[in-house]
């Protein structure tokens, strides 16, 4: 970026940018330097960005606003002015298009006929590129508006695509009061579709069975019937062995979803988080659950790594105080996002070694996703966790994909995608192509190389920890700084670094003349993050480059990507579903002997003793919804204090003390009752909270210093950085704003 210098210092001095700064500080929008952004200036500030089609231009990034709903946050960011409005991310209505479950039955013939008309944006049929190495497309017989259109599954559809979609900006969206606090988009009934005779009628919401509404209906469907056989679990109910944490906020939230912390019901000190899934637009209950199982089943299946954040069960949530009933990960629980770490005041201040080590272990991540056959294709600092002994993982596969023609046979050719995924500025140009609102000639959108993806956002990645802010807003080039950062990388190559691209060139890259590379102190870094964002795939190193490149094996970490997973699994005791699945047929109260097989968490059986009968499905438990006396319940209710020393078996409603143990109880009427808070509050161990609440607060102390909660044979680390020790200083609001945009850049 040749002229990328003189611009930098127009920024500085700019009496524009002074004049917008003094505004903001007046306004007291913000006194965190990234709210202060200013477009075409060349400062583009980190913001949260869900993979969402409504994401709006939020300030999302502020804690404060995070869990709240994006409505809000678009009003927030209307009112701050000047602000980028930030471009869709990847749909989340992509997720539906996405959902193809090979494990998954089609269970209708409707859901078929569906399937056809949307079409399969991850369908390849004719495009073939070798797996490993020369990235060749072959296009696809298919006339480019067959493509075009297939590009429109992603969005639901084009014309039924949900209001709001196509308008980032949400001008026309109302500020909708949304009961539930979870993470309605834009778009859906809460913004787009209510009417407004609806409006402010609370019972509005409640209803059930209007397909309008974002609940799904009873029953809730059995996660097993949607999981292959290794993967089917004895309890498929949270309440089973689980309970809220009492301080019962959300811990997180995305385009999708809202996280929480539960906490065993038999161990206090393992606590997890519950990523609750909700439904997205006019997302029928079918696609919830296929999108919700494929997401699962890829999070599962690659729960084996240290980089990878460990999913555990895919269980039925029922509606609470906090949460409405559907489904829910258990997961690992992380300590914060690499988001929340790079927007911390100190982060500049961070050693490049550390932010190079944090670099690695996401690569590390990313390379085990790839041979395990995945592509992630939304890597952002959003999805990656940091745990609480400071390590980096992935998380979020959502959007992820089987990257095989045949997603068994990871020699099978790369598959192709199709349609715009993926959360800019972290999505390559070759998928920025396929965002219908920028209008790009079609013959521009052509099938691209998910994993190829994947390297591009590392590259990105790896500018945004190294210049602490994400070097433009949307890699396609109608964004100006994108535009001069491919401008700058042609003629970096063309007449400083010829040989730039070829393989096994080492030479280092682009130097401090180019702002993107000032701050890594070596062309070597900077030649990886230039090489890995490539703006051409064909010529984008690939994981085997990247893995190859001298500076980036040199890079220490602090942590071996072959140690084992340090979380627990959950400690399961309790199956109120299966205790009435095989009545008539089991002779056996012991809840192990009704433990299908196949069952694993974390590799180890769930149960010793795994039984032949298969689970019951909630369609036969819809059918015959009376329990067995006999293996009704557990022979014992649990109390508060049993519960927290562990010693009983739980109770999965505790609210529920003066029900008779044989009393018959259908699924729905578990699902439909509410729980207590008061009552859960008493049953909770209160140690956890605590414990964690010191975790989460930045400070002198490392994290790896504490004591590890979550595991009962915690394995040592080697201390090498504490990543998690980023100050946060907005005491000096203004002399911070100050400062750091004059050296952001
Ligand atoms: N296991 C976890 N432990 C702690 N926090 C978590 C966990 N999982 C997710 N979070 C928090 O919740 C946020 C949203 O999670 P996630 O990205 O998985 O949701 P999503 O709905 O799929 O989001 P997106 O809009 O990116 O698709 C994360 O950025 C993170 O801050």
């Amino acid at each position: 970026m040749g002229s990328g210098s003189n611009n930098d210092k127009d920024v500085h001095r700019s009496p524009s940018m002074l004049k917008l700064l003094g505004q903001r500080i007046l306004n007291k929008q913000s006194t965190h330097p990234e709210f202060l952004s200013a477009t075409g200036n060349g400062i583009t500030p980190l913001r949260k960005r869900p993979t969402s089609p409504g994401a709006s231009p939020s300030p999302g990034h502020l804690a404060a606003n995070r869990h709240k709903s994006p409505s809000v946050l678009t009003k927030r960011s209307t009112a701050v002015g000047n602000m980028h409005p930030v471009k869709s991310t990847a749909s989340v209505a992509d997720l539906t298009a996405h959902n193809t479950n090979p494990f998954v039955a089609e269970r209708r013939a409707q859901e078929n006929d569906d399937a056809d008309r949307n079409g399969d944006d991850n369908d390849a049929d004719n495009i073939v590129i070798p797996s490993k190495g020369t990235r060749v497309h072959r296009a696809k017989s298919t006339s480019v508006k067959k493509v075009a259109g297939a590009s429109h599954t992603h969005h639901m559809g084009g014309t039924t695509a949900p209001r709001g979609f196509a308008t980032h900006t949400l001008k026309e969206e109302n500020l909708v009061y949304n009961p539930y606090g979870v993470n309605q988009k834009p778009g859906t009934v809460f913004a787009g579709e209510l009417s407004d005779q609806n409006k402010g009628d609370l019972s509005f919401y409640m209803h059930d069975g209007d397909s309008s509404i974002r609940m799904l209906p009873l029953p809730i469907e059995d996660p097993n019937q949607y999981l292959p056989d290794t993967m089917k679990q004895w309890s498929v109910h949270l309440i089973d062995n689980f309970v809220f944490d009492p301080d019962n906020k959300p811990i997180g939230s995305g385009g999708s979803s809202e996280v929480r912390k539960i906490v065993s019901s038999y161990r206090k000190k393992d606590i997890y988080a519950l990523k609750k899934l909700n439904m997205i637009y006019d997302e029928t209950p079918e696609k919830f659950y296929k999108r919700c199982s494929k997401e699962f089943i890829i999070a599962k299946s690659l729960s084996h790594n240290i980089h990878i954040m460990n999913t555990f069960l895919l269980l039925k949530v029922p509606t609470t105080t906090y949460t409405t009933r559907g489904w829910g990960f258990v997961m690992e629980l992380g300590v914060k996002d690499l988001f929340e770490l790079i927007e911390r005041s100190g982060w500049k201040s961070v050693p490049l070694s550390e932010k190079y080590c944090i670099f690695k272990q996401i690569a590390e991540g990313v390379k085990f996703c790839h041979e395990n056959g995945i592509a992630h294709r939304d890597l952002k600092p959003e999805n990656v966790l940091m745990s609480r002994d400071g390590i980096c993982k992935l998380t979020d596969f959502g959007i992820s994909d089987w990257c095989h023609q045949d997603p068994h046979d990871f020699t099978s050719p790369i598959k192709m995608c199709k349609g715009m995924i993926g959360s800019p500025p972290f999505t390559p140009p070759e998928v920025m192509y396929w965002e219908e609102k920028k209008h790009y000639p079609e013959k521009l959108q052509k099938p691209y190389n998910p994993l190829a993806m994947d390297c591009y956002a590392l590259g990105i990645l790896l500018f945004t920890l190294v210049n602490n802010v994400v070097p433009f807003v949307e890699s396609c080039n109608m964004d100006p700084r994108f535009r001069e950062f491919e401008a700058a990388y042609a003629s970096y190559v063309a007449h400083q670094n010829p040989h730039f691209r070829d393989n096994n060139n080492y030479k280092g890259g682009p130097g401090a003349e180019y702002s993107m590379s000032r701050n890594f102190k070596t062309p070597n870094g900077s030649r990886v993050a230039w090489r890995l964002s490539d703006p051409n795939p064909e010529t984008r190193y690939t994981m085997e480059e990247l893995f190859a490149d001298p500076w980036f094996t040199a890079i220490e970490t602090c942590v071996d990507p072959q140690d084992p997973q340090t979380t627990r699994p959950p400690e399961l005791k309790n199956s109120s579903t299966n205790s009435g699945a095989n009545e008539g047929e089991n002779t056996g109260d012991d809840a192990a002997s009704l433990a299908p097989s196949g069952i694993e968490i974390n590799g180890e059986p769930a149960v010793a003793a795994p039984p032949q009968e298969k689970p019951r499905s909630m369609v036969e438990i819809a059918q015959s919804p009376n329990l067995s006396p006999k293996t009704a319940k557990p022979e014992k209710k649990s109390t508060p204090d049993s519960a927290a020393t562990g010693e009983a078996k739980a109770e999965p409603d505790t609210a529920s003390d003066d029900t008779t143990e044989l009393e018959p109880e259908t699924v729905d009427s578990l699902l439909e009752k509410p729980t207590p808070s008061s009552t859960i509050v008493d049953s909770m161990p209160t140690a956890p909270a605590k414990q964690l609440s010191g975790l989460t607060v930045s400070g002198a102390s490392s994290i790896r210093s504490d004591s590890n909660t979550a595991s009962p044979t915690p394995k040592k680390k080697q201390v090498v950085h504490h990543h998690l020790d980023v100050p946060s200083s907005v005491m000096s609001g203004t002399s911070m704003t100050l400062r750091s945009l004059m050296s952001s850049h």
